[in-house]
């Protein structure tokens, strides 16, 4: 069994979508065609015995629509504010279309020091195993009104990757607006080549890694990198794939080369 076909029998998943790949770029609004695609597969994971953890990044890009705002503000504190917006409104969106298949949600907010508390590192631990027991999805995202970290570098990469650690998922899969890591950034350079898998990170596979591409989204390629160097540090495999690509999650448990996948050490 090669390590693609081995990926069906991974049984704990983490799934982050970024902002980019849950709003239409033109407009700023919700792709909900996209997003219903995105979670009748979800359900279909869970339908197959998984357990699945949802990252999720948008609540900024909600939030500046839900205000009709012309684009992101750019004061930290307004960026905070409308994240409050817009993360209230993401879950009802969430919640109302999970609702239709009768998969029961929660809403999970964390901040990335939670590692170095040992005592909230655990009680966030025993939340979302025990929504897991309950057969319940926990839709995560930062707690922007206490962390400003995220806002300003754009980090729900390493966030996903953190919570893979936390629960000893099996895999982590980031969902983004680009089918995993080229050479360069494709949007720079059409020659850039695709990378299918990461063995070692190295200074080369770094370099690789380049800013945001899109209108909404942010920290781009780079902290997709330093979230699969937490992963794989920690036994998670993590694969980077296109969220426009129709039926990405089946594809990927059907072991199809797509993404990129970093090997787990
Ligand atoms: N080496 C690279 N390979 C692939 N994409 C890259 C690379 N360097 C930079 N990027 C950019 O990273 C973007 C994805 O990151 P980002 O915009 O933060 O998305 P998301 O909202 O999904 O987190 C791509 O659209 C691409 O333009
Ligand atoms: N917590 C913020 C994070 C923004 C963020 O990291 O976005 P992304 O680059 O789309 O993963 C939000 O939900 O808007």
């Amino acid at each position: 069994m090669t390590i693609r076909e081995n990926l069906i029998n991974k049984k704990k998943i983490v799934i982050k979508i970024g902002s980019s790949s849950i709003t239409h770029c033109e407009t700023g609004e919700i792709d909900y065609g996209r997003l219903e695609k995105f979670i009748r597969e979800l359900i279909n994971l869970k339908n197959m015995g998984k357990e699945v953890v949802l990252v999720s990044s948008g609540a900024i890009a909600v939030g500046t629509k839900v205000m009709n705002l012309t684009k992101r503000p750019s004061l930290i504190e307004e960026k905070q504010a409308v994240a409050a917006i817009g993360q209230a409104n993401l879950m009802m969106c969430y919640q109302k279309i999970f609702g239709e298949y009768n998969q029961k949600v929660a809403q999970i907010l964390i901040t990335k020091d939670l590692m170095d508390h040992p005592v909230r590192r655990q009680n966030a631990q025993n939340t979302i195993n025990a929504l897991l027991k309950m057969g319940v999805i926990p839709i995560v995202n930062e707690n922007d009104t206490v962390a400003t970290e995220e806002i300003v570098y754009g980090d729900n990469d390493t966030l996903s990757a953190i919570v893979g650690s936390l629960i000893t998922a099996d895999l982590l899969i980031l969902l983004s607006d680009i089918d995993g890591l080229y050479s360069e950034d494709p949007r720079k350079n059409n020659k850039a080549m695709h990378i299918p898998e990461v063995e070692e990170i190295t200074e080369e596979i770094e370099k690789m890694a380049g800013g945001v591409g899109s209108c909404v989204g942010t920290g781009g390629m780079a902290t997709k990198i330093c979230a699969a160097q937490i992963a794989t540090d920690h036994g998670v495999d993590m694969i980077i794939a296109n969220a426009g690509m129709h039926h990405v999650i089946g594809k990927i448990f059907e072991g199809k080369p797509i993404g990129t996948l970093f090997i787990a050490h």
